[in-house]
């Protein structure tokens, strides 16, 4: 039986009288690399708090590792790297190793001493994301795709089975997107870890992706790309009366 590291169910939330999501049921396998896609204000942000424990649902559960939320304490399992693009200014006093190395914190405490093996570990998370040659750099000197890796970088160091990013190419240059998803697909391969990306652009990553959720208040469609693929465009151009660009550009 397949294995989920995230199971949301009947899953229903509301801002005030807004509602956002409606009666959402997603599993996600372990090792998938799930694209969630809709229109701005579809909800996908709201999901990915939810399933960081940051909002609490009107109704429904999510299970992290089998977990209901409300129990569950290994956060470490978990990265998240949200839209960060042009954090830091150029006088920011920390190296890309310094920022990496600051992600084994969480691991080992606060005022603990990061042991020889911690810049071993920085060291192999800057590598995966292609830094290694602006590792003693100061990450203000770096673009905003660039600084987008080390974030990656340090949200992986700590070696968290599932990673979370939402739109993590905001501020990315077009130039450089493609090669920022192939990174991330190598983490998924290499690494073995769950991706689970909020995107508008799906045309970018249904060559990366290996599931897709579509969502726009309700979850219209949850599968592996294949049968995505298979799907009927006008079906799915009817999900995003708003947005038909989304999926018109998704063979260019
Ligand atoms: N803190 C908040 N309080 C009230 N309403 C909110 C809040 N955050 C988001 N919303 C509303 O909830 C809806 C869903 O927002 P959400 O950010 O989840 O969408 P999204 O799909 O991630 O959009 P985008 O692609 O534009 O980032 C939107 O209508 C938004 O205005």
């Amino acid at each position: 039986m397949e294995e989920y590291v995230v199971e949301v169910s009947g899953l229903s939330f509301r801002y005030d009288r807004q509602n956002v999501l409606e009666q959402i049921d997603l599993n996600i396998p372990k090792g998938a690399f799930l694209g969630i896609i809709g229109p701005n204000g579809s909800g996908k942000s709201t999901l990915l708090k939810l399933m960081l424990g940051l909002l609490k649902p009107q109704e429904g559960e999510i299970r992290l590792f089998g977990t209901p939320l409300s129990r569950f304490k290994d956060w470490s399992r978990i990265g998240f790297v949200s839209q960060k693009a042009n954090a830091f200014n150029t006088g920011y006093p920390a190296t890309v190793l310094e920022v990496v190395e600051s992600g084994l914190v969480k691991k080992t405490g606060l005022f603990r001493f990061l042991g020889p093996g911690a810049r071993k570990e920085a060291m192999e998370a800057i590598r995966s994301v292609g830094m290694e040659a602006y590792a003693h750099q100061n990450i203000g000197e770096l673009s905003g795709g660039q600084q987008q890796r080390v974030f990656i970088a340090r949200a992986i160091v700590s070696k968290p089975e599932i990673l979370m990013l939402d739109e993590p190419t905001v501020g990315v240059d077009q130039r450089h997107v493609r090669s920022f998803y192939e990174m991330l697909e190598q983490l998924n391969r290499e690494w073995g870890i769950t991706l689970i990306l909020v995107t508008h652009d799906i045309g970018a990553v249904s060559d990366k992706v290996t599931h897709v959720a579509c969502l726009n208040q309700h979850l219209y469609f949850h599968g592996d790309i294949h049968a995505f693929q298979q799907l009927d465009e006008e079906k799915r151009s009817s999900w995003y009366a708003h947005d038909v660009r989304l999926l018109a550009h998704e063979h260019g």
